[in-house]
């Protein structure tokens, strides 16, 4: 669903993305993981095709990025930690534009359902400046959930969210991907998105150090309890040798670097 091979994307003379492979089925959930300015958000504005890579290749759903972008996006939703909102248009209007262009049937019923389940029902007349942080990061989900994209990009989706706002996402995340979505999801929360994730990239100052697994994860960087404490191990240090772990033969340990 997702195949990136070798991305890069320079910014003036800095590379903020060095060579980032990796490749997601149908279903799975990646956690994109990185201490502030890996590149986390650049891989996901590049996959969006918000901005073009420096090189390399992005597939999504069978479409190039750089011969099909339009189809591309078509397929895929992405979400932005500080959601670029109409501010002169309410709730309600956010939800129909994203229906009218990506000509969603049942509109009325699917609507109702996703401001009811992020609990901006009360809010559907409201002006999008009259909104707080959260509802804001709510209102955004809501549009990229309504068209039932096959790939969803989540960049911090948990930022301004409360207790319930938070494990309504994260429910809502796994359903999607058992419904058949592709999830990347990046997030300093290591503790919160455990639970979620099938897959991890970590990256560091541009580069992926590590792809694969959960599973995966753990065998590489043995002897650490948590996501947290493996993450951290795969940020400093080079995974043990994949021979002497029981590595599965398939495409997981891809991107390790
Ligand atoms: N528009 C831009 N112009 C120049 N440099 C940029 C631009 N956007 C990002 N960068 C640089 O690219 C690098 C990667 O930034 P990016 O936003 O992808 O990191 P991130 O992993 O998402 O960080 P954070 O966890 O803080 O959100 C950083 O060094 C950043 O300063």
């Amino acid at each position: 669903m997702i195949e990136v091979q070798h991305l890069r994307k320079i910014y003036d003379r800095h590379w903020a993305v060095d060579g980032v492979s990796f490749q997601l089925q149908k279903g799975q959930v990646c956690g994109v993981v990185g201490e502030n300015g890996a590149g986390k958000t650049t891989v996901m504005r590049c996959l969006a095709g918000l901005i073009p890579a420096s090189d390399g290749s992005i597939c999504v759903a069978g479409y190039d990025a750089k011969l099909d972008l339009i189809e591309l996006k078509r397929r895929l939703a992405y979400v932005p930690d500080d959601p670029p909102l109409f501010d002169d248009l309410t709730v309600g209007q956010h939800l129909e534009m994203i229906g009218r262009l990506y000509q969603v049937e049942d509109f009325y019923p699917k609507a109702t359902q996703l401001l009811t389940q992020f609990q901006l029902l009360d809010k559907v007349d409201a002006g999008a400046t009259t909104l707080s942080r959260g509802m804001r990061q709510k209102l955004a989900v809501c549009c990229a959930y309504l068209f039932d994209p096959a790939v969803l990009l989540l960049d911090e989706p948990m930022t301004g969210l409360d207790p319930p706002g938070i494990r309504e996402l994260l429910a809502s995340v796994r359903e999607r991907a058992q419904a058949g979505a592709t999830v990347m999801i990046s997030s300093h929360l290591l503790p919160m998105i455990e639970g979620i994730c099938t897959h991890y990239l970590v990256m560091k100052r541009g580069e992926a150090k590590f792809f694969g697994t959960a599973e995966d994860l753990r065998l590489a960087y043995p002897g650490n309890a948590s996501l947290e404490d493996a993450y951290f191990a795969a940020s400093e240090n080079e995974p043990i040798a994949v021979a002497a772990v029981a590595m599965p033969t398939s495409t997981t340990m891809e991107g390790v670097v």
